[in-house]
This record gives structure tokens, C-alpha cells and sequence, in this order.
């Protein structure tokens, strides 16, 4: 029998709907916490994987800030630290000891879409980082993280995008609209947060080529048009106020700014694995809305 999949970050929101989704397919697998493996020290975890094999290793761990990411401007070394210098050290475990693994990037490392008007793709430079200089501190974390990663053996980088389901929760897209006093006109890909985990660990069933994927729902879906959808559902019929422009933004409610941008999906339709059209995820959301 193969060995357990390990995951990183387990406790976390993206982690938590990997155990989630492992548990109900019977996959064994080891939720392996900082506290339990100092994963951050290479020698640490080349030696740990060496004598435990796991089959696949998922990388959920990370620095996102809490509530959001203008906390990622308070702390910076921790954001660095999970989001660019982890990647490189589990490459370089992984690449030691023949491991194959699959990391969660963003899709926050770009900003609006193709000169041509399409999605941005998998081939296309990140135009929201350190290097365009125009971005938040925590994207430009996780644009270094993909940097470090070009090229690496056996590894899948996904690329996950504003999260959201059916659980009221903090972390929820829909429920951060519901609950902010006023919002940000914006157009943006999104990702159904266990059809993302599906999807991705789907590419590793399918041994799909190793690489970068956007795992994302296809389409784009203005913050009015969720509004809109919200509204629809009954889930809350408030009155939703929105800022008057992205500087109105910056000036009431953040530290940095945020990326708005559509990614193109059609890589991982190419490989037979499908999600549900965004504005049909979202809808299907709020059909479903609990509590946490
Ligand atoms: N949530 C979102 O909106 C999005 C998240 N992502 C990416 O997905 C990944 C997971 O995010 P998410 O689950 O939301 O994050 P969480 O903060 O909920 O969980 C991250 C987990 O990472 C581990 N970890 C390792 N190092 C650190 C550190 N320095 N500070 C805090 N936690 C650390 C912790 O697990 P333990 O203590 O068990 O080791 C923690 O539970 C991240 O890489 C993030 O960049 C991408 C797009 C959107
Ligand atoms: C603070 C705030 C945000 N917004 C908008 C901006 C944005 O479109 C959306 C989410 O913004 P937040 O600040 O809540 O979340 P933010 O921390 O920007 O979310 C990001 O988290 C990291 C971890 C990622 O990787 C990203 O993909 C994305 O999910 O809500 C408002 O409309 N009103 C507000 O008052």
C-alpha cells in the first residue's frame, strides 16, 4: 500500500478543506503542523521524508495575514518566510528525496487582464509583484515564491483565488462582503474552495503534467454582480454601499492595494478537470448558506 500523503498547513481554511476532502475519499494522509515538524529547516524535512516516503506532499502553509492582507505589511519577515523561502526549502526536500508535491500559490500575483482582454494565463509573467513594483507586500511574497519554484521537479503550483463556499466564515469571500460597511467595484476570478482542493488533487490522481495551474472557476464575476446574486438568494438584504473609486478604497479601508484580475482556466479544462462556472458556484453557495 502506498504511504500517506503529507500535508503542510493543515489547520488552516485551505488545509482544513484538504483534510476534508481526503478523509471523505478514504486517502490516508499525515496533517503534519509546524509544532509537530519544523518543515521550515531543509535538513529537518529532507530526513523526515526520507524515512517516512510520503506519496505526495500538498503544501497548504503559508503567511496570509489575518483578517486580511494588510496585516501582511506588519509582518513581513513572516510573510517572506512562508510565502517565498518555504517554497524553496520544500523544493529543495522534495527535489533530495524524490518527493512529488503540489504547493497553493495566488492568483493575487496579477492585476486586471490580457492586453488582448483575456484571462491571464499560466505563461504569463506576473504583472503584480516586487518586479512591476506595484503591488501589496504579500503578493510580491508569493510572485518570489513561484520565482523560487520555476523549473522545480515533480511539483504542481496552483494557483487558488479569493476563496469562498457555503460556510459562513471570516475567511469566506461572501462573507467578507456581507459583513464590510462598504465595498470595492472590481472584476475577479474566484475559487469554490473544495472544488479547488478537488481539482487540485485531481491533478495529482491523473498524474497531470507537472506545472503551474490557474484553479480557478471559469468566468469572471464583477463584486455588483455577487451583490446582485446575495441579494437573489435572501441571504441578506442589505443595504450594500460601495466606495466611490479604488482610492476612495485606499484612503477608508486599506493599508495596500488588492489585486482585482480574471484568470484563464483553460489549462486544467485541457486536462479533463472541470469546475463550475463562477457565477454558478456562487449561486449555489448561497442556495446552501449555513453557519459555521
Ligand atoms: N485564504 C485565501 O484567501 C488564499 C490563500 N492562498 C494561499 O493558500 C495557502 C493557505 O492559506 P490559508 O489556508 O488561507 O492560510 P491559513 O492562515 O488559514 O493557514 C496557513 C497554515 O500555514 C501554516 N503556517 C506555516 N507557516 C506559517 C506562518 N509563518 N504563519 C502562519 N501560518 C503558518 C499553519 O499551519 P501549521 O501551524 O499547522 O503548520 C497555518 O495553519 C497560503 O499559501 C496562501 O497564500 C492563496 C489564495 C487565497
Ligand atoms: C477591506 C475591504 C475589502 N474589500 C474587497 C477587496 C477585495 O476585492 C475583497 C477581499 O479583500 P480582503 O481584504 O477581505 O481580502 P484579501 O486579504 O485581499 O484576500 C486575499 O487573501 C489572500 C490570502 C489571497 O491570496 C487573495 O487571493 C485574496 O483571497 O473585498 C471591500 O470591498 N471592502 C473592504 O472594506
Amino acid at each position: 500500500m502506498s504511504q500517506p500523503i503529507w500535508i503542510l498547513g493543515a489547520s488552516g481554511y485551505v488545509g482544513g478543506a484538504y483534510q476534508r476532502l481526503l478523509e471523505s475519499q478514504g486517502v490516508p494522509f499525515r496533517a503534519l503542523p509546524r509544532t509537530d515538524l519544523d518543515y521550515y529547516n531543509v535538513d529537518t524535512l529532507t530526513a523526515a521524508l526520507k524515512e517516512a516516503k510520503p506519496a505526495f506532499l500538498v503544501n497548504c502553509a503559508g503567511y496570509t495575514g489575518k483578517p486580511n492582507v494588510d496585516a501582511c505589511e506588519l509582518h513581513k519577515t513572516e510573510c517572506l518566510l512562508g510565502n517565498a523561502i518555504l517554497p524553496g526549502v520544500l523544493r529543495q526536500a522534495c527535489e533530495a528525496t524524490g518527493t512529488p508535491w503540489g504547493h497553493v500559490s495566488s492568483g493575487c500575483i496579477f492585476t486586471g487582464r490580457r492586453p488582448d482582454g483575456g484571462g491571464l494565463r499560466e505563461t504569463d509573467a506576473p504583472n503584480f509583484s516586487f518586479r512591476t513594483n506595484n503591488c501589496s507586500f504579500y503578493s510580491g511574497s508569493k510572485a518570489l515564491g513561484e520565482e523560487v519554484l520555476a523549473g522545480a521537479d515533480n511539483c504542481f503550483i496552483w494557483r487558488l483565488r479569493i476563496p469562498f463556499n457555503e460556510v459562513d466564515s471570516p475567511r469566506n469571500y461572501l462573507t467578507k462582503l456581507m459583513r464590510y460597511d462598504r465595498l470595492l467595484e472590481a472584476e475577479n476570478s474566484l475559487s469554490q474552495l473544495e472544488e479547488f482542493v478537488r481539482a487540485t488533487w485531481e491533478c495529482w490522481e491523473k498524474r497531470v503534467p507537472f506545472g503551474i495551474y490557474n484553479v480557478t472557476n471559469p468566468g469572471a464575476v464583477t463584486t455588483r454582480e455577487v451583490v446582485d446574486l446575495i441579494k437573489k438568494s435572501g441571504v441578506s438584504n442589505k443595504d450594500f454601499q460601495f466606495f466611490s473609486s479604488e482610492s476612495d478604497f485606499m484612503q477608508k479601508a486599506a493599508k495596500t492595494p488588492r489585486s482585482n484580475c480574471v484568470l484563464d482556466s483553460s489549462k486544467l479544462l485541457t486536462c479533463s478537470i472541470v469546475m463550475s462556472e463562477v457565477h454558478d458556484a456562487i449561486a449555489k453557495a448561497l442556495k446552501n448558506w449555513k453557519a459555521a
